[in-house]
């Protein structure tokens, strides 16, 4: 079956459909990881995107069980250079084709996603379209421009309603914003009785749950979208230890009066480098964002900044100067990715420990 991509500025690509026979839109942003795909076509935080990995041969070893970082993908598209038909590995279940024909989701093969990582690259994250070769061309680009980009992502992927993961641990509140289950994962290993709760839950239905700590998640779109997410971690911020991954570090970010910014292109891929300026240690990082935190509207807060990316020096975290809170733009949960980073969440578990200890001050303030 045939099938094209049109961007929206006019350029076409045309390829192999697999997966659903349905078309779509999206925003087109490509990660350069060169394997993880499954944890990426199943990472909320890419919801309503189409996707393309630079990496060419995709599929090899099939969709598993175990690698899911949601229950089901949000993705609007997937496109490849070559998908594997033949899939072969002992976790193995499904193909790709057969996988997204289940979840109703287009994939699109046999493209050169390298010149179209290039064309992003050059003019920024683009629209495009995904659909069957006998649509006309100049009416998609029509449509394409005219549509908008949603902005309820969030409100889409994360849970509807409060759930507990037990452990007999420290109590973290994780806050789900289109949560990866490798978050909750970290937390589970490090004993953690975990409460996830909607992302419009109110800063005093967390506080009631009485947290030892705070755990804001990743999740899809423009922070901007959930104003209600900002004023629930304002009410937050100095009354228990809080630790935010990736929207997390934004909303965290714009709670505290700092200001975040769209990307040209974004940083997706699984070997982000990443200064810790706390301790100087470089760690290779995975990351998945399109926004960030715009550098000059740190001095107006009481924030400081804690990393750097050495690719382009946009800011990769943050902590509060006077309350037990930090946040980073990346993925210390890895999943995929390396797990150089995930002494993060021992950092949080010392800090929730430390704050039990002598927390009384926080808590006052
Ligand atoms: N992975 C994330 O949490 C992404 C955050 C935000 N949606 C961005 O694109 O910047």
């Amino acid at each position: 079956m045939k099938k094209q991509l049109i961007l929206e500025d006019g350029t076409v690509f045309i390829g192999q459909g697999f997966g659903a026979e349905s078309n779509s839109i999206g925003e087109v942003v490509f990660n350069t990881g060169m394997t993880g795909y499954q944890e990426i076509l199943s990472d909320p935080s890419y919801c309503g995107q189409i996707v393309t990995l630079t990496y060419p041969l995709v599929g090899n070893y099939g969709i598993n069980r175990d690698d899911f970082e949601s229950i089901a993908p949000a993705i609007n598209g997937f496109i490849v250079k070559e998908v594997c038909d033949f899939p072969s590995n002992w976790r193995n279940e499904l193909s790709l084709d057969e996988f997204f024909k289940q979840k109703n989701i287009p994939g699109l093969a046999g493209i050169d996603t390298r010149k179209l990582t290039r064309i992003i690259r050059k003019y920024g994250t683009l629209k495009g379209a995904i659909c069957s070769i006998e649509e006309n061309v100049a009416d998609v680009i029509k449509q394409l421009q005219a549509s908008v980009l949603p902005t309820d992502q969030v409100q889409q992927v994360s849970t509807k309603k409060a759930y507990p993961s037990p452990g007999r641990g420290k109590r973290v509140v994780l806050v789900d914003y289109g949560m990866k289950h490798g978050i909750l994962r970290e937390l589970n290993q490090r004993d953690c009785d975990v409460i996830v709760v909607p992302y419009n839950a109110t800063a005093q239905e967390i506080l009631s749950l009485s947290p030892d700590g705070v755990m804001l998640s990743n999740g899809p779109g423009d922070p901007k979208d959930v104003p209600e997410a900002i004023e629930t971690i304002k009410g937050i911020i100095g009354k228990v230890p809080l630790f935010g991954i990736c929207l997390g570090h934004q909303l965290f970010a714009l709670a505290s009066g700092a200001n975040t910014e769209k990307m040209k292109f974004g940083h997706r891929g699984s070997n982000h480098p990443v200064k810790d300026l706390l301790t100087g240690k470089v760690s290779l990082t995975s990351q998945n964002h399109g926004y960030t935190v715009e550098e000059k509207s740190i001095e107006q807060t009481d924030l400081e900044v804690t990393h750097l990316a050495l690719n382009d020096g946009t800011i990769e975290g943050l902590q509060h100067k006077q309350y037990p809170a930090f946040t980073v733009q990346y993925h210390p949960e890895a999943s995929p990715g390396p797990e150089d980073a995930n002494y993060l969440f021992d950092r949080f578990m010392s800090m929730i420990l430390t704050h039990k200890e002598d927390g009384a001050a926080y808590v006052k303030a």
